[in-house]
């Protein structure tokens, strides 16, 4: 790793909640996009879940394990096993630990899911906690293309008190800890800020990191049939 241990410009929104500017570089970005553009045209395809609030206006897949309100599942739903996680994420996940923290726990949470989101010009997401996931270790996520309200919330409430932090193409939000289960969301998305060079013609991209904490085992072999985690 060639990058600094504790990024200098992070911001530490709330305890636990580190904002990291610019973390990524261009051709880093780009190739992420890529990556996102050959993961959503996968078998897993890209999905507006309906939720308690209604039918999302993201449309998301998953890698590692298939999520969908409100659990985790093995399988995707025509049965086929989920793509698995690209060492790619997990490695990226690592990295973010070290920039916002300025350290990796030992031993390193086990990332295996990822959920790649993507928002046209008016899509938002409404305030939710990520409390799917059977362990604390921090959630990583990573912006690309255009400029969104990132609202970050408390654990109480999914109302004030919030900050709004913008967050850009290749910046970093890393949430664990004390903040590890604090509502967040997405009000809003600045359609056409991105940088034309980043190769999305709009729209942003998000990119959350997770340990699930399911055991590997229960994704079964593949194609099982009965290996859907409750
Ligand atoms: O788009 C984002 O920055 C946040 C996404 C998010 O909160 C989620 O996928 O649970
Ligand atoms: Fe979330």
């Amino acid at each position: 790793m060639d990058e600094p241990l504790f990024s200098p410009g992070r911001v530490e929104v709330a305890p636990g909640a580190v904002h990291v500017p610019g973390w990524l570089d261009l051709e880093e970005q780009r190739a992420l996009v890529d990556l996102c553009r050959e993961w959503m045209r996968g078998p897993g395809g890209m999905t507006r879940h309906r939720t308690r609030g209604g039918t999302m206006s993201v449309a998301m897949t998953s890698l590692g394990w298939y999520w969908r309100p409100y659990r985790y599942s093995a399988t995707l739903p025509d049965g086929r096993p989920v793509p698995p996680l690209p060492p790619v994420l997990s490695t990226l996940a690592l990295r973010g630990l070290a920039a916002a923290y300025g350290t990796v726990p030992a031993p390193a949470p086990a990332y295996d899911v990822a959920l790649v989101n993507f928002y046209a010009a008016t899509a938002t997401m409404g305030m939710h906690r990520d409390t799917d996931e059977r362990t604390d270790a921090p959630v990583v996520s990573v912006s690309l293309g255009d400029t969104c309200v990132f609202r970050f919330g408390n654990t109480a409430t999914r109302t004030r008190p919030y900050t709004d932090v913008e967050l850009r193409s290749g910046d970093l939000f890393v949430f664990g800890g004390p903040s590890r289960w604090a509502y967040h969301g997405v009000p809003r998305v600045f359609a056409g800020t991105a940088n034309p060079a980043l190769g999305l013609e709009s729209g942003r991209i998000n990119i959350t990191v997770r340990a699930s904490g399911l055991p590997p085992a229960e994704r079964g072999p593949a194609g099982a049939s009965s290996s859907e985690a409750v």
